[in-house]
């Protein structure tokens, strides 16, 4: 067994007379990739803003690497060490590629841009280093000199990934990083994650539909359904379970 890096524990979130997230218990463990998946509306999307800060728990824990994230502003938690790759990438479109990554690499190191001198400029050239070197990791360095905007939406994608690395995170949250993506590049984006989990010592808790890509990359799978982790186990016991099966019965299969 390894370390836990992200605990939650009896977390429950209501909105109005809706339980979003009832009693709401889960363990990622370092250096592994988590899936949380679960039916449309079973709260996946509520349960990952509580640990970015965008929503605080009506009641229970989120501890990240033994600090407690509730309370704590987006940019605490993100200088803590967790990054969120989302659904739509936010990204500078009228910069270039290598200025996207340049940016979160800024905030990282200087928790802000302005930059003064002689020392902005060493600082520039190593920040200029680090950006492309993530860019090679995610096999964008080619289109380091093109602007965002003329990306293709899988590049859009990937320039996002970069953004993240290169804050170095410990934990990586990626809200659906397939979605609306061809079968093609599904298979590079399982394969750029499987890379990215072998070359570095990082954490993956990734919400997925797609379960050609969940049962590719996870090695731990938690079950929501209306609010509640129903199960949570490795993936070879996660497709004949018949809780899982029920709770999915009606909407995608697995
Ligand atoms: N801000 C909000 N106010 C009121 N209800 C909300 C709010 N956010 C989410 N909900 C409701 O909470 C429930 C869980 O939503 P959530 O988006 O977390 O589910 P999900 O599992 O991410 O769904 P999907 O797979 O469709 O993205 C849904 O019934 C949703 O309508």
């Amino acid at each position: 067994m390894g370390t836990p890096i992200l605990q939650v524990q009896n977390v429950n979130k209501r909105f109005g007379g809706l339980k979003a997230l009832d009693d709401v218990n889960l363990t990622v463990m370092e250096n592994t990739v988590h899936a949380i998946i679960g039916p449309n509306g079973a709260g996946k999307s509520t349960l990952l803003n509580t640990f970015v800060g965008r929503l605080i728990p009506d009641t229970g824990t989120v501890t990240f690497d033994g600090q407690s994230l509730i309370g704590r502003k987006p940019h605490e938690i993100n200088q803590l060490g967790v990054s969120r790759v989302f659904q739509t990438p936010e990204i500078f479109e009228d910069l270039t590629v290598a200025e996207n990554v340049m940016i979160p690499a800024f905030a990282k190191r200087d928790g802000a841009f302005r930059l003064h001198g002689w020392e902005s400029m060493s600082r520039e050239a190593e920040i200029r280093d680090r950006a492309l070197a993530c860019l090679e990791d995610v096999n964008m360095a080619d289109r380091r000199a093109m602007l965002a905007k003329n990306l293709s939406r899988g590049d859009k994608r990937r320039l996002e990934m970069a953004m993240c690395l290169v804050q170095e995170p410990k934990l990586l949250l990626l809200d659906e990083p397939t979605a609306g993506m061809s079968r093609a590049d599904t298979n590079n984006t399982i394969d750029l994650l499987k890379q990215i989990v072998a070359a570095k010592s990082i954490t993956l808790a990734v919400i997925e539909h797609d379960m050609h890509v969940v049962f590719s990359l996870a090695d731990r799978i938690s079950v929501l359904a209306q609010g509640h982790v129903i199960v949570e186990d490795a993936p070879q016991h996660i497709k004949g379970n018949p809780k899982v099966q029920e709770a999915y019965l009606g909407g995608a299969h697995l």
